[in-house]
């Protein structure tokens, strides 16, 4: 059987998990999971009585011809390390490290690799999964790969020189958007006494709202400020400061966190040697 195998069972993990199996996709006999803490693992076998529960990452990689590696990017290189001795070779390893290229991965695997960059919004339904397939990816095994996550939601394919920018909204955007309507609440509340916990509830209905109106119309967001800013109004005011000030504080935003990107895999020096 081709066994899916999920190293990692953090917040991408477990997501995946509870996305293949709820779709349908996979059932729990296809599915086997390693993870470093015995907490995370208890607790998975738990909530998914019948998935494959594997001692070690070597263990899962004897048993999974695809593996997804759901570890942080600093933990990458340690993951590699176990379980390539164990290896034909001809499986199928899908990445969701941050920053880390398929070149770098493909120097220590040069077999078929693929990178997705999931969002947490799967969790409900929502959102688009970002995969870019290495140039050893066969067709059967791109599609199967594309399928599984697929059941989470949207999957959109990039270039790996988009990568990188599509990332920082399709996935690193939730987090963003949520600091602003954190923000934007908070503020209300501050100035009017509203409570905070009114205000981030009007504030997220408001947004979901926003977004499906722009969707549905297709308007331009300077089509839609210009309806609801109305001449010498009360919109107006605001959106002449945020105006003044967000292009700076947003072009910050997306500079730090590029070159993050650039850092945050730390792959050199950290060959292995397998
Ligand atoms: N959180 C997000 O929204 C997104 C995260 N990613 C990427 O997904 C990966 C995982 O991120 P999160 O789930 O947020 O991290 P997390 O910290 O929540 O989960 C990491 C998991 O890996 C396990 N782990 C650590 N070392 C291990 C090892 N040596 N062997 C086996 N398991 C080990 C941990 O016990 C934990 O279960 C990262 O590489 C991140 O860049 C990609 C897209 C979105
Ligand atoms: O913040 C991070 O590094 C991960 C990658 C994309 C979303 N979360």
């Amino acid at each position: 059987m081709d066994r899916v195998g999920l190293i990692g069972y953090g917040h991408m993990g477990s997501m995946l998990v509870n996305g293949f199996l709820t779709s349908g996709i996979l059932s729990t006999d296809e599915l086997v999971v390693a993870t470093k803490s015995l907490e995370s693992r208890n607790a998975c076998a738990a909530a998914w009585p019948g998935v494959g529960i594997a001692r070690t990452n070597a263990e899962l990689a004897r048993q999974c011809r695809t593996i997804i590696i759901a570890v942080r990017p600093q933990e990458m290189a340690t993951v590699l390390n176990e379980i390539l001795p164990v290896m034909d070779g001809d499986e199928h390893i899908v990445s969701l490290a941050a920053g880390i290229s398929l070149k770098d991965l493909e120097s220590v695997f040069p077999g078929s690799l693929t990178r997705a960059i999931p969002t947490i919004t799967s969790t409900v339904g929502q959102g688009t999964t970002l995969v870019c397939h290495g140039r050893q990816v066969d067709i059967n095994s791109a599609l199967r790969v594309e399928g599984l996550f697929s059941s989470l939601g949207n999957v959109v394919l990039v270039s790996e020189e988009e990568l990188p920018a599509a990332m920082l909204l399709s996935s690193c955007g939730p987090g963003l958007l949520a600091v602003i309507i954190d923000e934007l609440a908070g503020a209300t509340a501050r100035a009017s006494g509203l409570p905070k916990d009114r205000a981030i509830g009007l504030t997220m209905e408001m947004v979901a709202a926003t977004a499906a109106y722009l969707r549905e119309t297709g308007r331009r967001p300077g089509e839609m400020i210009e309806e609801v800013a109305t001449g010498g109004g009360v919109t107006e005011a605001g959106v002449r400061k945020l105006r003044e000030r967000l292009p700076g504080v947003f072009d910050e935003t997306i500079i730090s966190m590029l070159e993050r990107c650039n850092t945050v895999g730390a792959w050199s020096g950290r060959r292995t040697d397998f």
